[in-house]
Order: structure tokens, then C-alpha cells, then sequence
């Protein structure tokens, strides 16, 4: 029997997270390691380069502190940048690490000789409308024919990009993952709409908010299976 999977929506997850972060937790670098380690045990699978899609917010900075991981690893790791912002710090910390920094008109332009995309554009701090537009979406479609064709895998951080994080509400326009690593609880969109079929298999990244989130806000639960990680950091 499934154990049921208990979901929030991004709000009350934000609300938890606040309080963590207000006392000084390195939330982003326990979830990046995480990441790291999940990404880890796939490439040990089938080991390759990877390429990291970040975006403008946090989610990309957990994709890029992750990279920086993977590349100390010794993996080749690509990174393309699907808005003009970007959060610096991550970015500089990939790169010092020794990812490459690649323009998103190559990866649209030529097939990915990557076995991994790490999916890092948008997270649970999507717009309402969190259809991807612009590059990310060129990149995103660019991309679409290998992961459909299973020639590359794809690891989503938090959610896949794309997919509302509450209603798992979705366009054409999403990398399907054969993981999601979600931080802190489940997303309420990772088990409704399109996301049970976006996101392949659940990997929650136990950051301790539960619960506080138990006790103040109305969950949904699915019989979806998920499979628990402890940050290292608190291991
Ligand atoms: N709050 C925290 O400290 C933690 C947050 N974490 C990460 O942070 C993420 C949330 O970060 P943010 O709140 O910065 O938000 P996101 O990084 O999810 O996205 C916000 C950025 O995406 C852009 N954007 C919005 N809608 C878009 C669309 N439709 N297409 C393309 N770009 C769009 C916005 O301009 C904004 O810059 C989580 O998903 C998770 O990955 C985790 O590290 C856990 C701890
Ligand atoms: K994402």
C-alpha cells in the first residue's frame, strides 16, 4: 500500500520556510547539496556531462550551487542562463568550480551531447501564469525531442519548470523529469494536473518544515509514492 504523500501549496511552504531563514539557515546550500548528491547517484548510473538550465531566482540558484558540486565531482557541467538576471553568487560559485558558462542559442541550435539536464529555470516562485516564455522556452523546446526520445534524462529542481506549483496546471512547453528533488514538502502541483506525469519520481529534501506546516495549513494527499532525503548538512 502507498503511503499517501502529503502536499502543500507554495505559499504555506514559503511561510514555513520564512522563519528558518529569518534564523540564519543555509536553506538554499542544504537543498543545492541535496541536489548535488541526487544528481550524483544518477550520473553514477550513466555518467556524462550534464547541463544546467538556470533561471532568475532561487531555483536557479539551488541548479547553480548544485553545479558547482557536480563539477568538483569531475563531471563536465554546461551552464545556460535562460533570463539576463541571475542569481550571482551561485553563478560565480559554478563557474570557480569549473562549469562553463555556454550560450542558449548553441543548445538550441545543435543536439545535446549531455546525458543530464538539471532544470533550474523556475521554481515555486513562478508568476501566476508560470508558462515558460522567451529564452526559456526556446530552450526548453529545443530540448524536448531528446528528453522524449530518452536520450537525455532530466533532474527538475523543486518542480519542473513550467508546472504550477498549486494547481499542476501546464503547457506543451515543460521537460518532462524522470526525478523532481523538492525542497521542504511536496508541492500541491507535483500531485495534481499534469504533474504526476511531468514529474517522474518524487525525491523530498527533508529541510525540517513539515511540522510547523502540519500544524497551520491544509494539505492534499495522494497515493504517490516519495522517496525521503535528509539534507547532508543536518544528516
Ligand atoms: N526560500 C528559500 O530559501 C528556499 C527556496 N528554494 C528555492 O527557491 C525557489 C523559489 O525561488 P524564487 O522565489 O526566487 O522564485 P523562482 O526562482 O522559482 O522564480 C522566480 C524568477 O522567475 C521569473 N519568472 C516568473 N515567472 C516566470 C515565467 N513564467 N517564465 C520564466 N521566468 C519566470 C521571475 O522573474 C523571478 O525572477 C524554490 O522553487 C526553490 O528551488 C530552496 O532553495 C529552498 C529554500
Ligand atoms: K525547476
Amino acid at each position: 500500500m502507498t503511503e499517501r504523500t502529503v502536499a502543500y501549496t507554495a505559499d504555506a511552504i514559503r511561510a514555513a520556510e520564512a522563519p528558518l531563514l529569518a534564523a540564519g539557515r543555509p536553506l538554499m546550500r542544504e537543498a543545492a547539496r541535496a541536489l548535488a548528491a541526487v544528481v550524483a547517484d544518477e550520473l553514477a548510473r550513466t555518467p556524462g556531462p550534464v547541463l544546467v538550465l538556470a533561471g532568475s531566482g532561487d531555483n536557479g540558484g539551488d541548479a547553480l550551487f548544485a553545479a558547482a558540486d557536480i563539477a568538483r565531482a569531475g563531471t563536465r557541467v554546461d551552464v545556460v542562463l535562460t533570463r539576463d538576471r541571475v542569481h550571482r553568487e551561485a553563478l560565480d560559485t559554478a563557474l570557480a568550480a569549473g562549469a562553463r558558462l555556454r550560450d542558449a542559442s548553441e543548445i538550441c541550435a545543435s543536439d545535446p551531447d549531455h546525458v543530464l539536464v538539471l532544470d533550474g529555470i523556475l521554481g515555486i516562485g513562478a508568476s501566476a501564469d508560470p508558462r515558460l516564455r522567451g529564452t526559456a522556452r526556446a530552450v526548453v523546446e529545443a530540448l524536448l525531442p531528446a528528453v522524449v526520445a530518452g536520450r537525455v534524462r532530466v533532474v527538475a529542481v523543486d518542480v519542473p519548470s513550467g508546472l504550477h506549483p498549486d494547481s499542476g496546471e501546464a503547457d506543451a512547453a515543460v521537460l518532462p523529469a524522470e526525478t523532481t528533488v523538492t525542497f521542504g514538502a511536496v508541492k500541491a502541483g507535483l500531485l495534481r494536473g499534469y504533474g504526476p506525469r511531468l514529474s517522474g519520481r518524487l525525491v523530498l529534501v527533508d529541510l525540517g518544515l513539515e511540522p510547523q506546516l502540519r500544524r497551520v495549513h491544509p494539505a492534499i494527499t495522494a497515493a504517490v509514492p516519495v522517496v525521503r532525503r535528509s539534507s547532508p548538512e543536518r544528516a
